[in-house]
């Protein structure tokens, strides 16, 4: 019996839903595997559908159509090597979410995920059933064992596959990306791999999907845990593992052992690519925004100029007179660094126009913050006509902080299809344009060098909606704001221990307040790319109508 073993790991990204596609992305690197020599080409959880498909999966014609592009692939996958995709299966057992594996024209196995997600992002319990824990398969000389993604988070069904004669396990994963993910993940994958004693291949998709961003990052684990394989993350990657079968078991040869960057890098490229994606797989290729000449639209002008091309990012200045030439300037500068184009409209005609319009409803009344939302509802209105005529996509740029405690215009500053900074607290926005100002890497695709002018991350934010505004007339300052967010959002601290951590007890209460008070606003914002473990959407699931408040 022969003593080694090929296995090609395909690190793609599918479309959800673009089956072809994904089905040809599948052959092509079947056939990278085949002239490579391997005995089986693996690729990522769920891959023909796309992932993750919510509940497009329940439904009959959706999941008929996935099978038959099943069968039609298996179809294709003759003289070389065996296939490992992921898809779903009906039968009349049961709906599953499984692993196929395609060879000589036909399926030769079908692996059946048993532990379902039902935690952060995941509701797989509401999509498919259960399926009972699937034996080894055979492929050459090897015996292989498949838990597929969630599977591998618990004991059991890597114990039942080591019991049952697996001498590998194989992992195909839709694991999405938040900071420190990969730790985590090896952190789980040494104890299976301590406790089965197999060496262990995780091979995870790439790419975004709504707010989700699966960031790859496969590796693979030798028994007692020594990395042998770990592929960069954000890439798609085509590359071969190559066992061989020792007195000891198989074990994994020594491969690519890429860098993994650290937390500000990771991040910004994730929300490069969540853009990218969001985009590339809705049929756009140009953006807009509305570039104030503050932070956050200058990160969110360089984030889309590092996605698309700077020629993609069609910046928009729209002045008031509250706007002040330092912002003027600021905004032609950034956009001079990153290459973008860069209109001017004034808002102050139309303006005046509407106020002369609601003049005689708003007799007797003072000037707050209503005229203020107009100016925003303008450059709202403004934006999306420029969209409407020219075609990008308007971008929308409010950070965590802001998004948390609703200081945003609904139907205003809110207008748009896609906000890059959604789970960006405030303090990390200052810091990221610092790292992005020192750091250029060949997947950017705008400048290197100080693409944000200093000025613009040093002046206090303002608003500008009317004369001297800054954010801190309003809010705590950032640095206690987002302390404050952080053990409410990510830590689920309750008020008296944020007070016993040394916050004042009255901002903290006004703080969880405003947090309650714009879940509305938040049900009705853009998506945007998912980074920590409590992003606004799936992560965090509360009620718009909420009368309770932590009394501790
Ligand atoms: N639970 C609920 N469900 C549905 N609707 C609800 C609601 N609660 C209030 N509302 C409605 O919402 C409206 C208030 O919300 P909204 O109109 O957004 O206005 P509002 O939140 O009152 O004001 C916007 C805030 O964002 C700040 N800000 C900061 C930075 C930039 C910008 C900018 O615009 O560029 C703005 C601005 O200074 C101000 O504090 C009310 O008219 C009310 O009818
Ligand atoms: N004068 C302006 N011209 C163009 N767009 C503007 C202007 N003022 C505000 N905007 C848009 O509205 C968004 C919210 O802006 P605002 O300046 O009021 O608050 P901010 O959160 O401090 O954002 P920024 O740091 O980008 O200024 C901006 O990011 C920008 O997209
Ligand atoms: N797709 C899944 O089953 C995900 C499982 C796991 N909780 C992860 O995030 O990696």
């Amino acid at each position: 019996m022969a003593d080694s073993f090929r296995l090609t790991l395909a690190q793609l990204n599918p479309t959800v839903g673009a089956f072809d596609a994904n089905a040809e992305k599948a052959l092509a690197a079947w056939q990278v595997g085949r002239d490579a020599g391997a005995q089986m080409v693996a690729l990522p959880e769920m891959f023909l559908t796309g992932y993750q498909t919510q509940d497009l999966v329940l439904k009959p014609a959706f999941v008929q159509d996935a099978m038959a592009q099943m069968e039609a692939l298996a179809a294709r996958i003759v003289d070389g090597p065996a296939l490992g995709i992921g898809g779903p299966y009906w039968d009349e057992t049961g709906h599953y979410n499984a692993y196929w594996v395609l060879r000589e024209g036909k399926v030769v196995a079908r692996l059946l995920k048993h532990h379902l997600p039902h935690d952060d992002v995941f509701d797989e319990m509401r999509l498919f059933d259960s399926g009972p824990i699937s034996g080894p398969y055979r492929i050459g000389p090897l015996r292989i064992g498949t838990p597929v993604c969630e599977d591998a988070w618990h004991p059991d069904v890597a114990e039942t596959l080591a019991e049952t004669g697996a001498e590998i396990l194989l992992i195909p994963n839709g694991s999405p990306y938040r900071r420190r993910k990969l730790d985590l993940r090896q952190n789980v994958i040494v104890s299976r791999v301590v406790e089965t004693g197999l060496p262990t291949v995780y091979l995870n998709a790439v790419g975004g999907q709504d707010d989700q961003l699966f960031d790859g990052a496969s590796f693979v684990l030798n028994a007692h845990g020594a990395l042998a394989v770990q592929f960069a993350p954000f890439e798609e990657i085509i590359d071969h593992v190559d066992f061989t079968r020792t007195p000891e078991g198989w074990v994994a040869a020594e491969g690519r052992k890429d860098a993994q960057p650290g937390d500000y890098e990771q991040d910004y490229r994730a929300m490069v690519m969540g853009l990218h994606d969001y985009l590339a797989k809705s049929g756009f290729s140009k953006v807009l925004l509305g570039l104030s000449g503050g932070i956050d639209s200058a990160l969110v002008a360089t984030i889309a100029a590092d996605a698309l091309g700077a020629e993609n990012v069609r910046c928009v200045m729209l002045p008031s007179e509250y706007t002040s030439q330092g912002s003027l300037d600021d905004a032609a500068d950034l956009a001079g660094r990153l290459g973008c184009p860069l209109d001017t409209v004034s808002i102050e005609g139309a303006r005046d126009a509407v106020e002369g319009a609601l003049a005689h409803l708003m007799v007797g009344t003072k000037p707050d913050v209503t005229e203020e939302n107009v100016q925003s509802r303008l450059r709202g209105l403004m934006l999306m006509a420029i969209s409407n005529k020219f075609g990008g996509m308007l971008l929308t740029t409010g950070n965590k902080s802001e998004v948390a405690v609703g200081y945003c215009t609904i139907y205003g500053d809110m207008a748009g299809g896609y906000n890059p900074i959604k789970d960006l607290y405030k303090t990390r926005v200052f810091e990221t344009c610092r790292w992005r100002n020192a750091n250029h890497r060949p997947w950017m695709k705008a400048p290197a060098g100080e693409v944000i002018p200093v000025t613009i991350i040093d002046k206090p934010p303002s608003a500008e909606l009317r004369p001297d505004q800054k954010d801190q007339d309003s809010l705590p300052p950032y640095e206690v704001l987002d302390a404050i967010l952080e053990r409410l959002v990510e830590e689920d601290q309750s008020v008296a221990e944020i007070v016993a951590a040394g916050y004042d007890r009255a901002t903290v209460k006004r703080v969880e307040h405003l947090l309650y008070i714009s879940e509305w606003k938040r049900f009705q914002s853009a998506p945007g790319p998912r980074l920590t473990t409590r992003a606004f959407w799936l992560d965090r699931r509360y009620p718009m109508v909420n009368r309770w408040r932590d009394g501790s």
